[in-house]
């Protein structure tokens, strides 16, 4: 058998990942040889931090592909791998797909080559090369949507965790990967559309482009939940990328035990933004206004502070508008500047920062502070507001009706904190100290976030930036929002870019067609999927026998290649966990937790009982119903709701 060319080129490629694999080895011996000679221990502390940050950084993952690309220009070409690559020259064997450069691969196309003359991408199987795909842009040929490697990669059946998709990145997914740090983003996008990825990817771009940055103020990733967030914790470490804060929304605010529970009514008031001006007026209306003068004994002195200087030390410290617990310390320090000027003018002599100290906390001016600025505490601050009856009307008033604010009060004298309550208690800190930020913080199926989660998380991204990803349609919080305005100003950020993602990588066209029929129900204005996948297959089973035709479908999903789950209204999930037995290949999943997720095949159990089981039920159904990859399977014994029966 004669070799062809493409068996020649091939064979360069092989050899080309091997030397770049080696390269890498090299690349990686030398920053272990690095010894760390600092001279303090903070210093060898950082040093090694970085160190092994880069170490992380350069690690060779045997299953991944060192490059998937390859851009041929008039007279030079380059590898894109996932990280950068030189030889012992300092050559580049590979470039980093974050880099300006390799911007080209992802947004070159017959129409705008940018000077691409070829673009070629690679098929793998595991960290094996198995082939390429060539498209000649140079001669204004591309082949867009209808790549074989990216319908390979959109089809593979899933296993475990999710991937990183840095291979197939599509250009509307770049340009949002790649829009500026200082620039928050909130991403609409029908299921499936790529929205968690986009997410991970831009914080992985991010880090590249500005990565000392960064490194100093730290990237936040912020999700629904925990089965969520060990779903997609693996992305960015195989990106390089392991100095990432990751944690589901409600870690956000662990500063409190949860020991209690609300009624909904009551959560719906706590969450709901009004919270915000009550728990303002809470904290400030502890300042005071001095009514009287100072006298202050020091030895055989007795320093005397008038009333006026007192009132001028609160305003003055209010119209800096500082946080409370600051501007508390800002007044102490402020009347102890006045009776320095005292003692100065007495003496002639400056008194040191030991006496200021020690003024400072002196029995009179603490008395003082404690009458018109008193020290207040966040979690006794809230206690008050639910036990103390005349303090919760006054806070209340014109805030919250009546009824609202009774929702409030506990019954004991001292309430069990609820999640909801971890969220007040974090407001209620953040009017009392300031809080550090991170410089950007990614937020994942953000239309379930409340307005006072928001703020949370404002708090943690006043001085940087966001990425908001989520979907109006899949909002099924009791607090879900009704459009991404209101959101982004309870973020904090309400000129953020609202972008619209629409081709969907995920759920096959047949299942996303049935998924739309529900969309007129739903109650929100969104743009529907178009996919992107024509294969997959979609079965719709009456029965009246379902625990047997439940049997019968997971049998038959196991006969294909990938995952599989069972998806059922929550208080179906244990039967079935016992009927059905779970295992590495099979999953029970309730309802609730489905969001973000996503499995080869899907077999819906029972979607009457799914829509029944909550006032969001039928956005839950459609959140159900687009987990699926490759194969959707309906089994009722049920009617179908009638939002999924066809016009
Ligand atoms: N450009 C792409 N190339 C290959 N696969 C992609 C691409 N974009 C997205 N995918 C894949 O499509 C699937 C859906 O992506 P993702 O979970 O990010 O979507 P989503 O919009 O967050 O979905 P949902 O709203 O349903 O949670 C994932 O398996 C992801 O890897």
């Amino acid at each position: 058998m004669t070799e062809t060319s493409t068996d020649t080129a091939l064979r360069a490629e092989h050899d080309h990942l091997t030397a770049s694999r080696d390269a890498l080895a090299r690349m990686r011996t030398r920053t272990e040889a690095i010894t760390d000679n600092a001279g303090d221990q903070l210093t060898a502390w950082a040093l090694g931090r970085v160190r092994m940050l880069r170490l992380a950084d350069l690690a060779d993952r045997p299953d991944t592909p060192l490059f998937f690309g390859r851009l041929f220009f008039d007279d030079e070409d380059f590898h894109i791998g996932r990280r950068h690559v030189v030889d012992a020259a300092g050559n580049p064997m590979v470039l980093d797909w974050r880099a300006p450069l390799s911007r080209t691969f992802y947004q070159a196309g017959a129409r705008n080559p940018m000077g691409v003359q070829r673009r070629r991408r690679f098929g793998f199987q595991g960290g094996t090369l198995t082939g390429f795909e060539d498209e000649p842009l140079g001669e204004g040929v591309d082949l867009g949507e209808s790549s074989r490697i990216l319908a390979e990669e959109i089809e593979r059946p899933r296993v475990g965790p999710m991937r990183d998709i840095v291979a197939t990145i599509q250009p509307e997914q770049d340009d949002l990967v790649r829009s500026p740090l200082a620039t928050t983003i909130c991403v609409q996008g029908a299921p499936g559309t790529g929205k968690t990825a986009v997410g991970l990817h831009r914080a992985a771009y991010l880090l590249y482009a500005h990565r000392e940055q960064l490194r100093r103020s730290g990237v936040l990733i912020v999700g629904p939940n925990s089965a969520f967030m060990s779903y997609i914790q693996n992305v960015l470490p195989t990106l390089g990328e392991v100095d990432v804060t990751q944690v589901a929304v409600d870690e956000l605010t662990t500063g409190v035990p949860v020991r209690g529970t609300d009624m909904p009514e009551t959560a719906s008031v706590k969450h709901d933004a009004r919270m915000a001006e009550v728990l303002h007026r809470a904290v400030w209306r502890h300042v005071g206004e001095p009514d009287d003068s100072l006298m202050i004994p020091e030895g055989g002195w007795r320093w005397r502070l008038g009333e006026e200087y007192l009132h001028r030390a609160v305003t003055e410290t209010l119209a800096e508008e500082l946080p409370y617990s600051v501007g508390r310390e800002r007044v102490r320090a402020r009347v102890v500047a006045g009776i320095r000027r005292q003692v100065e003018i007495r003496s002639g002599d400056s008194p040191g920062e030991p006496w200021g100290r020690r003024m400072g906390r002196h029995k009179v001016i603490t008395g003082f502070l404690d009458r018109f600025w008193p020290a207040l505490d966040a979690k006794k601050l809230l206690t008050r507001l639910y036990t103390d009856a005349e303090f919760r009307a006054a806070v209340c008033e014109g805030v919250l009706t009546e009824p609202e604010a009774e929702l409030l009060a506990s019954r004991t004298k001292t309430p069990r904190f609820s999640l909801a309550d971890t969220v007040l208690i974090d407001e209620i800190t953040g009017l009392l100290d300031r809080s550090t930020g991170f410089g950007h913080v990614v937020v994942d199926e953000a239309q379930d976030l409340s307005a006072m989660q928001c703020r949370v998380i404002a708090r943690r991204s006043r001085h940087g930036s966001l990425t908001v990803l989520g979907d109006l349609a899949q909002g099924t919080s009791p607090w879900t929002a009704a459009d991404w305005r209101e959101s982004l100003r309870h973020l904090g950020k309400p000129d953020g870019d609202v972008v619209a993602l629409t081709t969907g990588f995920r759920v096959p066209a047949d299942v996303i067609a049935l998924a739309n029929r529900l969309l007129p129900s739903l109650k929100v204005e969104v743009p529907a999927a178009r996919s992107l996948r024509t294969d997959g297959l979609l079965e719709i089973v009456p029965t009246e026998s379902p625990d047997t035709t439940l049997a019968e479908a997971v049998a038959r999903a196991r006969g294909y290649e990938g995952s599989v789950a069972v998806i059922a209204a929550d208080a179906a999930v244990p039967g079935l966990r016992d009927a059905l037995g779970e295992d590495d290949r099979l999953s029970i999943v309730p309802a609730t937790e489905a969001k973000g997720l996503e499995f080869d095949h899907v077999i819906v159990a029972e979607p009457a009982d799914i829509v029944a089981a909550e006032p969001m039920g039928l956005r839950r159904l459609y959140v159900v119903l687009t987990r699926a990859v490759s194969r959707l399977t309906v089994v009722h014994s049920a009617p179908l709701p009638a939002a999924l029966l066809p016009a």
